[in-house]
């Protein structure tokens, strides 16, 4: 199942610096470690925002659940999901 899902990120202005580097620094390598499973397929930065928008493919709604809200930023994410499916004039023979 695909998901394209939008994350933005807010973090507390009154956290520390060393703080928000750990939480980031592991992110990047939960994420990393997503993409080379296949389930994060593409990571995108939105331009001139602090958010990304990415194209997940998971089992289920339950699986993008888990893996998102054990993200290290997820306490600080606003995340809007959107379920997506082939669209018929697509000329792709697959779904990547
Ligand atoms: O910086 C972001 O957009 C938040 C984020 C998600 C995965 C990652 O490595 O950073």
């Amino acid at each position: 199942m695909l998901f394209h899902v939008r994350m933005e990120v807010n973090l507390p202005p009154a956290m520390p610096a060393a703080e928000a580097a750990a939480l980031k620094q592991v992110e990047k390598e939960q994420a990393q470690a997503l993409q080379r499973a296949g389930k994060w397929r593409h990571l995108w930065r939105v331009a001139g925002q602090y958010a990304n928008v990415s194209l997940f493919d998971v089992e289920s709604v339950d699986e993008l659940h888990q893996l998102v809200s054990t993200l290290p930023l997820f306490p600080y994410m606003t995340i809007e999901v959107t379920p997506l499916c082939r669209h018929p004039s697509s000329i792709r023979d697959d779904d990547r």
